[in-house]
């Protein structure tokens, strides 16, 4: 049985001057420990899907089935990364982490051992009691990693979480969170603009088209990829002939779509 499925899900915001068609017959399941990215040009709505899983938005029509049930009658723990680590400047690392546990009075020894486990885990052991502003930006996402963990959530949305980093950083995180996120069984959906990143990271990327956004097509990413970690994936004979692939479908789409707005 699929974690999560999108039946024909469609949206539309409305505003005072009319609406927009957002999202189109969406339609994808996902089981669990699964790694999905969203790719497409600016507008396609891949930041209206995250919103729609993540509870912030209802949908117009179609089904959200999370294990099969819809999902305002679910209460399935949903997890987010975001492009800014939303880190409280006033609160020392370890109690950034423990702020979920400490609101929901659920504070406990055992809590906080975990707590300390994952940021050792990801090489935080030794910054517990430093303050966000001490911290690189690599080792805030890092934190906020282990802030959203600590709450277990069965599916991880992650919306651009590695684009305000340096290139460098970003490939080690993405490294990191890749292998941390399959390590604890994760069901993943990625939103990002970077082709390799969504290759590296993914089991299958679903491409995007805008005005209304709808799914064009979708790659299952070869397993010699998915076996390896990120940063040995990027180096792998069969990245680049998807990397060209894919480039080519957001090539197209977008030249259709300018053919389309002059038309
Ligand atoms: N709150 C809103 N009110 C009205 N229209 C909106 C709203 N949010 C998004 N839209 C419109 O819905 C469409 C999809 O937007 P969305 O932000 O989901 O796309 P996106 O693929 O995440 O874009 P980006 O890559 O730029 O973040 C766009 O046409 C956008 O202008």
């Amino acid at each position: 049985m699929p974690i999560l499925e999108l039946r024909e899900v469609s949206h539309y915001y409305f505003t005072k001057k009319g609406y927009t068609k957002a999202l189109e017959n969406i339609s994808f399941s996902m089981e669990a420990g699964q790694f999905i990215s969203l790719l497409g040009p600016s507008g396609c709505g891949k930041s209206t899907i995250l919103s729609i899983v993540g509870r912030l938005l209802e949908n117009t029509s179609g089904k959200v089935l999370i294990h099969n049930e819809p999902i305002d009658k679910n209460e399935a723990e949903i997890g987010y990364m975001l492009q800014q680590d939303y880190l409280f400047p006033w609160k020392t690392v370890l109690d950034n982490v423990m702020l979920g546990p400490k609101i929901q009075k659920r504070q406990n020894k055992e809590l906080e051992d975990r707590a300390k486990k994952l940021l050792q885990e990801v090489g935080l052991g030794n910054v517990l009691s430093q303050y966000p502003k001490e911290l690189s930006g690599g080792m805030r996402q890092r934190a906020a990693l282990v802030r959203t963990l600590m709450n277990n959530p069965e599916i991880f949305l992650l919306d651009e979480p590695f684009s305000a980093l340096d290139f460098q950083t970003k490939l080690k995180l993405e490294d990191l969170v890749a292998t941390i996120l399959k390590n604890y069984h994760k069901t993943t959906i990625l939103v990002t603009h970077d082709i390799g990143e969504a290759i590296a990271m993914s089991d299958s990327i679903i491409i995007m088209h805008a005005n209304p956004g709808r799914i064009a097509h979708v790659y299952d990413v070869p397993e010699v990829l998915r076996n390896e970690t990120p940063m040995i994936a990027r180096k792998h004979e069969a990245f680049q002939p998807l990397f060209d692939k894919i480039w080519q479908d957001l090539e197209e789409t977008e030249s259709k779509e300018k053919i389309g707005d002059s038309t």
